[in-house]
């Protein structure tokens, strides 16, 4: 069976101290999950956080990357310098990175196969405009979106990787998906996937649900067939609350 998978994307929130501070707040209160548990702070966070979970089972994602192990491209940070300090996750193609830094799905493919030959497990974001799922053609959409995001793999990529279905209508606006219409497209995502990999790799791959999860919505998600998980955003910034996601 599948290991739940739960993520926190701390955004652009946290200075280093905040981000330590909020980590060993959370380590005790996690120490007992049954699920996976990520942390995803800022880039400048990611060798502090990282040496504070040490020996613990929380393990920690950075929220994007370049493709290129190196170069001429002022400002970002690649998959080699995540590696070396040890970085476990990374959020790929965030519904925020496509809207204000016009990330393509031609560039998150890129970035997808560089995280694994960089020995870091991707977590592929997809997901909807209301627009779209009001048009009905939310599966159609999202399907286009994982075909070109997670091409090429092997078969041993593919089964690793991780997707958070996020509708953009659901993010940080307090209104989840119900858990029927998460589970529906879910499975649908599971269907493309089944389509590009082979049956065995889909019922492997984990795909969470993001979107306004708080401790009180989490437990009935969780008890859909195929939701694995959570990336959560506002909540995962206080200890307490991300903890009582993590232990539903
Ligand atoms: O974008 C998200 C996680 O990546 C979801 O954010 P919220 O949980 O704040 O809605």
């Amino acid at each position: 069976m599948r290991t739940p998978i739960i993520a926190g994307n701390y955004k652009m929130n946290n200075t280093v101290s905040e981000a330590v501070k909020l980590v060993e707040e959370l380590k005790p209160l996690v120490k007992d999950a049954k699920c996976d548990v990520v942390v995803c702070p800022t880039f400048v966070c990611l060798d502090a956080v990282k040496k504070a979970v040490e020996g613990t089972n929380i393990k920690v994602g950075a929220q994007n990357m370049h493709f290129e192990e190196k170069g001429a491209f002022t400002g970002e940070i690649s998959p080699k310098m995540l590696e070396e300090i040890g970085v476990d996750y990374v959020v790929l193609g965030h519904s925020e990175r496509r809207t204000y830094f016009n990330e393509t799905d031609e560039a998150i493919n890129k970035k997808v196969k560089a995280a694994f030959a960089h020995n870091i497990t991707p977590i592929v974001c997809c997901g909807e405009t209301l627009e779209q799922r009001e048009a009905g053609v939310t599966d159609d959409f999202i399907a286009c979106q994982i075909k070109v995001d997670i091409a090429g793999l092997t078969k041993e990529e593919a089964e690793k990787v991780v997707i958070a279905y996020e509708p953009i209508w659901a993010i940080g606006t307090g209104k989840t998906a119900t858990k029927e219409q998460a589970n529906e497209t879910i499975s649908a995502i599971r269907k493309v996937v089944a389509g590009m990999y082979g049956q065995e790799v889909a019922d492997k791959v984990r795909i969470q649900y993001g979107g306004s999860v708080k401790p009180n919505t989490i437990k009935d998600q969780m008890a859909m067939s195929d939701i694995d998980g959570a990336l959560v955003g506002g909540a995962s910034l206080v200890a307490s609350d991300f903890a009582a996601i993590v232990n539903y």
